[in-house]
């Protein structure tokens, strides 16, 4: 598979506040859905006893306020539905959604509609741009709906067209851009509104891998530059273990596993997640926090410090080369040490 690059480790804001609580949440397609919430029956035999589609069973999360959050799992296995009933495209049929304290179950059609064009923008697979305007319109296109002046609607297109590397397309037409280019456009579309949370749904399966691993890049660089919320769809693990901060695993409907990238990887939840992270250099993935070991009596402890959320793949010369352990150190305070011998048994034990 292809290898994530995680050379800049990225530790987990875990202060920072939730800004998307989500409790029990169930979406069950077809006839008398209600009933269905709350079954202990698996997907199949709900299908075959009540015709219905269980396609989001009981799931609770929160994402915390800039953090990227990707949501995995193959195809079938509920991802599309449950983003969707974030901002109820798709009306769920049990549970809670709260937006940054607004509970969104309960907003009138109004309340939806800002809540789609200003707070929860989403940034679609198959871009949704208008063919017979130009990059430039179809950026400020939201902002339109929403009644913003000419001048400044267009000033702002600019910006995030600027933002997304395309100032000088502004007066080109979709048609005449790359798929890449495109989903730049959709990009700096769902931007404009300067929305609390971007949706992303699965925005780059269309794309080449070549332009994909191109707009993942763009992902972070601009996660960097506004610090935005982020929701990512993907079934792509590599994907997923480059962009999230966290990953939420679903599969048939029901959420296996919620982490961060090391622990999904170095502490599968069970076996179907194990599986899916066998082929994951793990020496790529996990941080020294998940090598280091307590010091041994006599041990020097002079050695060069480095801190538990390096990767290894990044510490393996500073490791390798030091006559005396490395410390794992954070605020100071000693919380082990790595040496060669742990180092070597991650990257012998190759994939495991
Ligand atoms: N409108 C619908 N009516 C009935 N069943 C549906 C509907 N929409 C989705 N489903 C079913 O719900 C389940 C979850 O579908 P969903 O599209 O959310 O999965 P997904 O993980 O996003 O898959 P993909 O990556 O293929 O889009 C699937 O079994 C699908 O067939």
């Amino acid at each position: 598979m292809t290898v994530p690059s995680l050379t800049e480790s990225r530790p987990l804001n875990t202060e920072a506040p939730p800004i998307l609580d989500v409790r029990g949440l169930w979406k069950v397609f077809g006839p008398k859905a209600g009933r269905v919430v709350g079954s202990a029956l698996s997907r199949a035999e709900l299908k075959e006893q009540t015709g219905c589609v269980a396609a989001v069973r009981d799931v609770s999360f929160s994402v915390r306020r800039g953090e990227v959050f990707v949501v995995m799992g193959l195809s079938g296995s509920g991802k599309s539905t449950l983003v969707r009933c974030l901002t109820r495209l798709i009306e769920p049929t049990a549970g809670e959604i709260v937006l940054d304290g607004e509970d969104i179950r309960t907003a009138d059609a109004r309340k939806l509609r800002e809540l789609r064009r200003h707070r929860m923008a989403m940034v679609f697979q198959h871009f949704g741009l208008l063919p017979h305007r130009c990059v430039l319109e179809n950026v400020a296109f939201g902002l339109e709906i929403r009644g913003t002046p000419k001048k400044e609607r267009y000033e702002r297109a600019r910006e995030v067209l600027g933002l997304v590397g395309l100032t000088g397309f502004e007066n080109s037409y979709p048609d005449q851009l790359s798929g890449g280019m495109q989903q730049r456009v959709g990009l700096a579309r769902a931007l404009a509104a300067d929305p609390e949370v971007l949706l992303f749904d699965e925005p780059f399966s269309a794309l080449d891998p070549l332009i994909r691993r191109e707009m993942q890049n763009e992902v972070i660089r601009l996660h960097h530059e506004v610090g935005k919320t982020m929701v990512f769809i993907t079934h792509d693990l590599s994907e997923a273990l480059k962009l999230g901060d966290r990953i939420l695993i679903m599969r048939d409907g029901e959420l296996v596993q919620v982490g961060t990238p090391d622990e999904v990887v170095g502490a599968p939840a069970d076996e179907y997640v194990a599986n899916f992270v066998s082929d994951v250099p793990r020496s790529h993935v996990l941080t020294l926090s998940w090598v280091m070991r307590p010091p041994l009596d006599g041990e020097p402890l002079d050695g060069p410090e480095l801190g538990p959320d390096v990767v290894i793949r990044d510490a393996v010369h500073a490791v390798l080369s030091a006559d005396r352990p490395v410390r794992v150190v954070r605020d100071g305070g000693l919380l082990g040490v790595v040496t060669s011998a742990e180092i070597l048994e991650v990257i012998a034990g190759g994939q495991h």
